[in-house]
């Protein structure tokens, strides 16, 4: 590990234009990721996680664009970099997996042909080494029998199989950081747990960094260091993980830990309902005044509702958006 981040966002700013006027989906947005770290990003759905990922690996596009802000990998300023350049790095240097595999893979190539043109795209390989090399980042995905399932399709594989070769496909070239975006959401409890098992442990081996989002609060803190809770295209907190749900500071945060099932409590259970935040996120085109998340607040107070509120550094370490903090 270096002392230099090797992701530095900084007070990050992404824009939405209807044709008719400019409103900022994300703003003020600013973290930090040291080489393998792992890192969280968690708010309900629709709080500007999953832009704010594509910002970083230069996807976003029209109406969403970069409105403000700095983005630096490894030093260099993302947005500054050619296409060619920001292809070269999402290849190599920074890798990401989503949801839905199915979306990701071709439907119509071999999985083993598509990991192998990783090895061939970005490390010069002829096809015949990299057909090897594609059997053993399969076996390293622990695909069972890897020799013969390289020759299958997508949809001959369980969305399990799927998600471990997007993981085969998104670690082949050794990238520094992987960005996972609700990678096991689709898939069944046991699954998901097998396959952040395996995301986690491959990380560590190769010293990969991790950004995982999602809208689960309970399963980020467990595989991240550090987590920062987005509202409303804001970071309202960010703290180490154990701390979010010792003390958490922002009543929203406060919120997504009352939420979660406890082990053995009555709503793990099943018997009662789980504590749910009031309300709904806003819609990009109605953030509210003063600070987004007041409407749904108990302990909204005036200042609240006019005033925005600045970021605070907490004593303990970490920082918090809320005029009211604990
Ligand atoms: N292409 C687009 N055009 C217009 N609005 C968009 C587009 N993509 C995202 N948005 C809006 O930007 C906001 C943030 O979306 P984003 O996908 O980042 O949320 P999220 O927190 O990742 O939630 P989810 O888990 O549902 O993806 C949402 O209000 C969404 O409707």
């Amino acid at each position: 590990m270096t002392g230099a981040p090797l992701i530095e966002v900084e007070d990050l700013r992404i824009d939405l234009d209807d044709g008719e006027r400019r409103v900022a989906a994300a703003e003020g947005v600013s973290f930090r990721i040291s080489r393998g770290e792992t890192f969280g990003l968690v708010g309900e759905s629709g709080c500007g996680k999953s832009i704010t990922a594509l910002a970083l690996i230069g996807l976003l596009r029209s109406p969403l664009s970069i409105g403000g802000g700095v983005i630096r990998f490894d030093g260099r300023e993302i947005q500054h970099l050619s296409a060619a350049a920001q292809r070269d790095l999402r290849g190599n240097r920074i890798a990401m997996i989503f949801q839905e595999p199915m979306t990701a893979l071709n439907p119509v190539s071999p999985v083993g042909r598509q990991i192998a043109e990783m090895f061939v795209l970005h490390k010069g390989k002829s096809w015949r080494e990299a057909n090897k090399l594609a059997v053993e980042a399969l076996a390293s995905v622990r695909v069972p029998a890897p020799e013969r399932r390289v020759n299958d399709y997508p949809h001959q594989l369980s969305g399990g199989m799927r998600q471990r070769v997007m993981i085969a496909i998104a670690l082949a070239c050794g990238p520094d950081l992987l960005i996972a975006d609700e990678p096991t959401t689709a898939l069944d409890v046991t699954v998901q747990a097998e396959i952040i098992e395996l995301m986690r442990n491959l990380c560590a081996q190769r010293g990969t960094a991790i950004l995982m989002i999602s809208h689960d609060l309970g399963l980020v803190a467990n595989v991240c260091r550090r987590v920062a809770v987005m509202y409303a295209g804001r970071i309202v907190e960010e703290r180490g993980s154990a701390d979010i749900f010792r003390k958490p500071s922002h009543p929203y945060t406060q919120g997504l830990v009352d939420s979660l099932p406890r082990l053995g409590s009555r709503a793990a259970l099943g018997r009662s309902r789980l504590k749910e935040i009031a309300g709904v996120v806003p819609a990009i085109t109605n953030f509210p005044e003063g600070c987004r998340f007041n409407p749904r607040c108990a302990q909204a107070t005036e200042m609240c509702r006019t005033t925005p509120p600045e970021t605070d550094m907490l004593e303990a370490g970490g920082l918090v958006r809320c005029h009211h903090h604990a």
